[in-house]
């Protein structure tokens, strides 16, 4: 087979580019042989892969090995990943196997993203401008909060209660399920949305007709604005695709990644992109699914198989990542669920130890336990592990306070990640307006927000009389303000014209730049100049350098985008389209950046603390899971106790395997919630293997003898950085010298 393998390789259609591809990676591609990498690419695959088996690999070998044996156009291909980030990883991987050109051509990216593009192109013929704006999560609730007040007092009536993060999050679920507002109206005896908000049958149809109400002009909004949220990338995606199939009769090959997380929507958007050749390649784990409070449907593995004709499915086993205890441990608490795929997980790794579940007393125990053993451990491996390799997922952001503030006692040093997004803070978003507004007038909210900031003594009223004369003249509030600075239209009252000159002045100076090419970078330079927006800061902020930073990030963050234009795929060939401006390509990058993008320097130097849905698809030697609690694991929402129960347990099991050679699952007999400490027990996940024999869990730490640290070193492959007996010895008493004094100071 391998011999094969070699030859086909060898063959005429592939001498072209061989040359670009090393020895080494064709040993790769014939150990991948048998993990579907080979599988003939004109039928459907479903590759059913456990953690750690590599998929990333396999998907991205398919794709070389689709361009290199087959010889297929690397324009045809389609290859779908969850996250930006995955995209990068993928598309760096591609450029060794395959070179930069051809993985330029490949149209690779999330779904949001490859919407995006071939919207950008061939909106019109969908009703859309080409210079639409992706409004983001926190421009939507502020539309709905818009919304959500004529209705307060009927709905305060009523005895409901709901805000606008709640009604964005139903819309956001109505529209992964491809549902519109008209099908959202109550009807006799359909089936009302589940909703906290309301208790009775009749006041549920009320909320409902609200929400329908307000779902309804949420769309007008945006459409008014020529705009777009998240989910209305995929679904006039799917319109776009499904009414004028000719826009994706490119596609040869379709591949998408981390399949078991796609909700109704984007399935349907892949069957789309698939309709002429009916080829896709799919790679999930049913086990790892975590995303169905966000509509993923794990049902879509069996809806391909009806779907599609010959789908052959392929299980990788073999984990290549964690040591076999912990694999243990995971299989034990997923296989609980008997209703899952059965499939099992192997591993070529040693055993280990066993990872350690342990009981304490409060949640500041258990958080001072977490930072001791990370230093103890960093000690005791005599350097080999850092701090980077540590990381403590939480069910909860909310415990992440008592963990951050035990790190900080201890001088450890972490970050949060995908906490606080760079693209949501409030000095990244304020430059984003101006050059939101400089792309597309129409869009409102950014105009809310540019025309007082910095302050140009326009308040609330001034903005109101704006926005609501912009209505009834049927224009956007940008022209309004434009015509009245150019004394076309009367001024307002109170009076406006004065006051949004220099604003007027910014945004026609920025727009005429963006018109003669201006990158991205330079204009908020220049933007940055004319607004004073360092002085604004420094008078506005306490933490205003900090501030100032972050747009000095945002400036890098423009070069590398425009820098990275090369990446984005070529839709038809056609590489001048008049729709994407370097501007509208770095806005629409900025949008689209999601959780854990963007990364610096020294994070790999520094404790990760993650919730637990954040850590899929990443691995750390070492894995602290705390409050394996009833109440957190599982943590019950809605009336589906039997799915929510399942979906916790996934992703207890997605947390452990993430863990390369030591897991750490603990928990408190005792924890505050909301200011009261509550009595709590060990999560029936884990209390109904606890008793397994072999045993499944220590109740000791890890020791890290000599045995351990040559294991701990295989795993990681870092056989060059295994310490000798003396540094341990030194770092192990430097760690007694710092605890004693510690204790001194206590007393
Ligand atoms: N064929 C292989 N041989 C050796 N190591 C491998 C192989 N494939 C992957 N690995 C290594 O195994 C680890 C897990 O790989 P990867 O993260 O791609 O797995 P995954 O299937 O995406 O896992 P998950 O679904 O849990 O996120 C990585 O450290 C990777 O470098």
């Amino acid at each position: 087979m391998a011999e094969n393998l070699l030859k086909s390789l060898n063959s005429a259609q592939t001498r072209c580019v061989f040359h670009v591809v090393p020895c080494s990676i064709i040993r790769v591609l014939i150990c991948l042989v048998r993990t579907g990498v080979t599988h003939r690419p004109d039928s459907p695959l479903q590759i059913l892969a456990g953690p750690g088996s590599g998929k990333t690999k396999v998907l991205t070998s398919r794709i070389a090995y689709m361009i290199l044996h087959h010889g297929m156009d690397p324009s045809s291909i389609c290859a779908v990943t969850f996250t930006n980030k995955a995209a990068n990883e993928m598309r760096a991987r591609l450029v060794k196997l395959v070179g930069k050109d051809s993985v330029n051509k490949v149209k690779l990216g999330t779904f949001h993203a490859i919407c995006a593009l071939f919207l950008r192109k061939y909106g019109t013929s969908v009703g859309l401008d080409g210079n639409f704006t992706i409004c983001d999560s926190d421009e939507s609730k502020r539309i709905v909060t818009k919304l959500l007040k004529p209705y307060s007092d009927f709905l305060a009536s009523n005895d409901i209660q709901v805000n606008a993060a709640t009604l964005c999050s139903l819309i956001s679920r109505a529209k992964s399920k491809g549902e519109t507002p008209e099908d959202v109206i109550p009807r006799k005896g359909s089936r009302h949305i589940s909703s906290k908000a309301t208790s009775s049958k009749s006041t549920n149809e009320d909320f409902q007709r609200v929400f329908a109400e307000i779902y309804r002009d949420y769309e007008k909004t945006l459409r008014k604005n020529n705009s777009l949220d998240f989910d209305d990338l995929l679904l006039f995606g799917v319109r776009l695709f499904s009414q004028h199939p000719r826009y994706a009769a490119w596609c040869q090959h379709i591949l998408v990644d981390e399949f078991q997380d796609t909700n109704a929507v984007q399935y349907e958007l892949m069957c789309c992109i698939a309709a002429a050749s009916r080829c896709v390649t799919v790679v999930g784990d049913p086990d790892q699914s975590i995303y169905g409070w966000r509509s993923a449907d794990i049902t879509n593995l069996g809806k391909m198989r009806n779907d599609f004709a010959n789908v052959a499915q392929i299980m990788l086993e073999q984990n290549y990542r964690s040591a076999g205890s912990i694999l243990a441990t995971s299989l034990a608490i997923i296989s609980q669920d008997t209703s899952r795929i059965a499939k099992t997980l192997h591993t070529d790794h040693p055993l280990g130890p066993l990872p350690m579940l342990s009981s304490f007393p409060t949640e500041h125990d258990e958080a001072a336990f977490i930072a001791w053993e990370i230093n103890r451990m960093i000690a005791q491996s005599g350097g080999m592990l850092g701090f980077g390799d540590f990381a403590v997922l939480l069910r909860f952001n909310a415990i992440s306070r008592t963990i951050e503030n035990a790190l900080r006692k201890e001088g450890i040093p972490n970050r949060m990640l995908g906490g606080h997004q760079f693209f949501e803070r409030a000095e990244i978003k304020d430059i984003l307006a101006y050059l939101q507004l400089v792309d597309n007038p129409h869009f409102e909210p950014a105009f809310s927000r540019a025309i007082n900031n910095p302050s140009r003594g326009i308040g609330d009223k001034s903005l109101g009389e704006i926005l609501s004369r912009a209505q009834t003249l049927g224009i956007s509030p940008l022209t309004l303000v434009e015509r009245i600075h150019d004394s076309i239209i009367p001024d307002l009252k109170p009076s406006v014209k004065r006051k949004v000159q220099s604003f007027v002045n910014v945004i026609r100076s920025l727009r005429s730049s963006a018109t003669d090419g201006m990158e991205p970078a330079q204009l908020i330079a220049k933007l940055l100049e004319r607004i004073d927006y360092q002085e604004h800061l420094k008078k506005s902020q306490p933490d205003w350098d900090t501030r100032w930073e972050n747009v000095q990030e945002l400036i890098s963050f423009a070069s590398d985008a425009t820098a990275d234009a090369s990446n984005v795929p070529v839709v038809d060939g056609d590489e001048s389209s008049l729709q994407d401006t370097p501007l509208r390509r770095f806005l629409q990058a900025s949008m689209l950046s999601s959780a854990g993008d963007q990364s610096n320097e020294n994070d790999n130097e520094k404790v990760s603390i993650a919730t637990c849905h954040a850590a899929k698809g990443l691995e750390w030697p070492v894995v602290f899971v705390p409050a394996v609690e009833h109440g957190t694991f599982p943590f019950y929402r809605s009336d589906d106790i039997h799915e929510e129960r399942q979906a916790f347990q996934r992703l207890l099991y997605v947390a452990c395997t993430r863990a390369q050679t030591s897991l750490y699952l603990t928990h408190t007999s005792n924890r505050k919630v909301a200011g009261v400490s509550k009595s709590r027990d060990l999560s029936e996940f884990i209390s109904k293997i606890c008793s397994k024999h072999p045993p499944l869990f220590s109740d000791m730490p890890h020791t890290h003898s000599i045995q351990d640290l040559r294991l701990v070193a295989r795993i990681l492959d870092r056989g060059s950085r295994m310490p000798d007996e003396l540094e341990v010895k030194r770092r192990m008493t430097m760690l007694c010298v710092v605890c004693l004094k510690s204790l001194e100071d206590c007393n």
